[in-house]
């Protein structure tokens, strides 16, 4: 597998990478869905009490990725509740933690994922950080970028954010008005920051809204990066090859 990622960015002459943060780097993308999960069941349970109804719990290999995996927060709050024909008001940023609209769901389940961080800390994907390591010793330039707005902090508690030369996180995309994933531009951002084009770069993501928007945004290689053992998904929502973890 060494051999053939590394004959790829050869081949492809690639210049720079791209990572996800959740999954890719970082053990957090776990964190996020048992928080999400949390969040929704609850939500769910007591609204299907409300309403005399039964509302079935979200499935993380399914709806989870499917719906709100690699995704801004309020986006996936909104999918994941139009799955189930629920349309809430969207609120301020500003909402209360679990004030029945879009923003106050979110800012629940931010909550609840931060929380697990103070208590557990942040533990990154060795193989990850190594073979980075390595590239970045060859001369290869790197950027992080992220859905989450926690990104910045779940780099600094890893002490890894030195890594990367450029970072288009949650807080970037909202400043500069960029579209989320599956659109590309998180990572096109990137790659205009890196001062290198699409088809010079290649992005490494486990979610499959990231694929998908590395290869809507033309990127020379797109690695899905498999840590749930479901190479098939991702190679069906645009992955060119998948890994299950960094060559050593
Ligand atoms: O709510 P945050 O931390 O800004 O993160 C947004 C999204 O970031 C993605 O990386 C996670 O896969 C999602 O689960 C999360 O919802």
């Amino acid at each position: 597998m060494e051999k053939s990622i590394e004959k790829l960015l050869k081949e492809r002459n690639i210049k720079a990478l791209i990572f996800d943060l959740d999954g890719v780097i970082t053990q957090t993308a776990r964190v996020h869905a048992h928080a999400w999960k949390r969040m929704f069941d609850d939500y769910l349970e007591e609204r299907g009490k409300r309403e005399g109804k039964i509302y079935k719990p979200l499935q993380i290999e399914t709806d989870y990725r499917q719906y709100v995996d690699g995704i801004p927060r309020y986006d996936g709050v909104r999918n994941y509740l139009a799955s189930r024909s629920i349309v809430l008001p969207e609120g301020a940023p500003t909402d209360e933690p679990g004030k029945e609209t879009v923003a106050g769901l979110g800012n629940l389940k931010n909550s609840y994922f931060q929380e697990v961080v103070r208590q557990e800390g942040v533990d990154v994907y060795q193989d990850t950080v190594e073979w980075l390591k390595k590239q970045r010793g060859k001369g290869l330039r790197t950027a992080v970028i992220s859905a989450s707005k926690n990104c910045k902090a779940i780099l600094e508690s890893a002490g890894i954010e030195h890594l990367f030369e450029v970072r288009v996180d949650g807080v970037v995309a909202v400043e500069l008005g960029l579209k989320g994933k599956p659109a590309p531009d998180v990572f096109l951002e990137a790659a205009r920051q890196l001062q290198v084009q699409p088809w010079e770069s290649a992005i490494f993501e486990d979610a499959l809204a990231g694929v998908e928007a590395g290869k809507q945004g033309g990127f020379a290689l797109v690695v899905g990066v498999d840590r749930t053992n479901n190479p098939t998904e991702l190679l069906d929502h645009g992955a060119d090859v998948v890994i299950e973890k960094f060559p050593s």
